[in-house]
């Protein structure tokens, strides 16, 4: 299908009947995602090892599956590495211990995965993106010597400085305080408005709660449930996929609270 043709019903992401295996362990089986609309925040949630980095490394091309998986209508996995890199923005999991890079060093290492940019626009833009995220005392830093928090700040950074129009994050406030958490997930909202897919695999369900359009629970290798956080955040869910009797409560200004009261036997 060709750009100017595009059906707007393709818009956003799909992922259809996709398999994922690990050597002969099958870990994601003939999964399919509610279509991903522009605009939209999406939270990937469930239990450790329920298949969610995984998913999202397949998304982002870094690990083989079967299915079909495109955005906008096109295939992710035909298109030319460099257009790719410029669609498809991913914030990995485990934060690399830090080069002896400096920050704008490895901004810009980010930005030239999509061809080269005159030197002065691609200062501007590497800045621009730090100054976006309030963090732009961190330029001239090298990477090994930041905390966990600003490492992860600097993730993000590199993830969105190539303008991607689908944004993919992985557990991207582990290691943020109570204040960045807040302002990453902020920031994650403005990039979706902008019209970009935006997927972020969360553990916190409060934060979920009261950022999410949508939650996609993933239970062993497959969709448990999804759509928006009041529907799929109940008791019955939460004792199927975590395994503990927990309320789900709604708190001042309508926020739901999830309490966990313990584990199931
Ligand atoms: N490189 C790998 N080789 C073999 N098995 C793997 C590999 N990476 C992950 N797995 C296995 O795949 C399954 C899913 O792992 P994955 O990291 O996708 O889970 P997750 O939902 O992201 O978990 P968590 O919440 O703990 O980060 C787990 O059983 C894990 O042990």
């Amino acid at each position: 299908m060709s750009g100017a043709g595009a059906n707007t019903a393709a818009l956003g992401l799909s992922v259809r009947d996709v398999a994922i295996n690990y050597g002969r362990r099958r870990i994601v089986d003939g999964l399919s995602l509610p279509d991903l609309r522009p605009g939209e925040l999406t939270v990937l949630a469930g239990p450790n090892a329920a298949g969610k980095s995984t998913l999202l490394r397949a998304v982002a091309q870094l690990t083989p599956y079967r299915g079909a998986i495109t955005l906008d209508g096109r295939d992710l996995a035909q298109l030319p590495g460099r257009e790719r890199a410029q669609l498809v923005g991913f914030m990995p999991q485990t934060l690399p211990a830090g080069s002896s890079l400096i920050v704008l060093q490895s901004i810009l290492a980010a930005l030239r995965a999509t061809g080269e940019t005159p030197a002065a626009q691609a200062d501007a833009a590497a800045m621009a993106v730090l100054e976006r995220l309030g963090i732009a005392e961190l330029a001239l830093r090298p990477l090994n010597q930041l905390s966990g928090g600003q490492r992860q700040m600097v993730s993000l950074a590199q993830a969105i400085v190539r303008d991607p129009r689908l944004l993919l994050l992985d557990e991207p406030t582990s290691a943020l305080d109570l204040a960045r958490q807040v302002r990453l997930l902020a920031e994650l909202r403005r990039l979706a408005a902008e019209g970009r897919v935006v997927v972020a695999v969360l553990h916190d369900l409060a934060l979920a709660a009261q950022w999410a359009d949508r939650i996609v629970v993933l239970h062993g290798g497959s969709v448990h449930s999804h759509g928006p956080p009041a529907e799929v955040l109940t008791p019955a869910m939460l004792a199927q996929v975590y395994r503990v009797e927990a309320r789900v409560e709604r708190c001042s200004r309508d926020r739901l609270v999830v309490l966990i009261d313990h584990e199931m036997a």
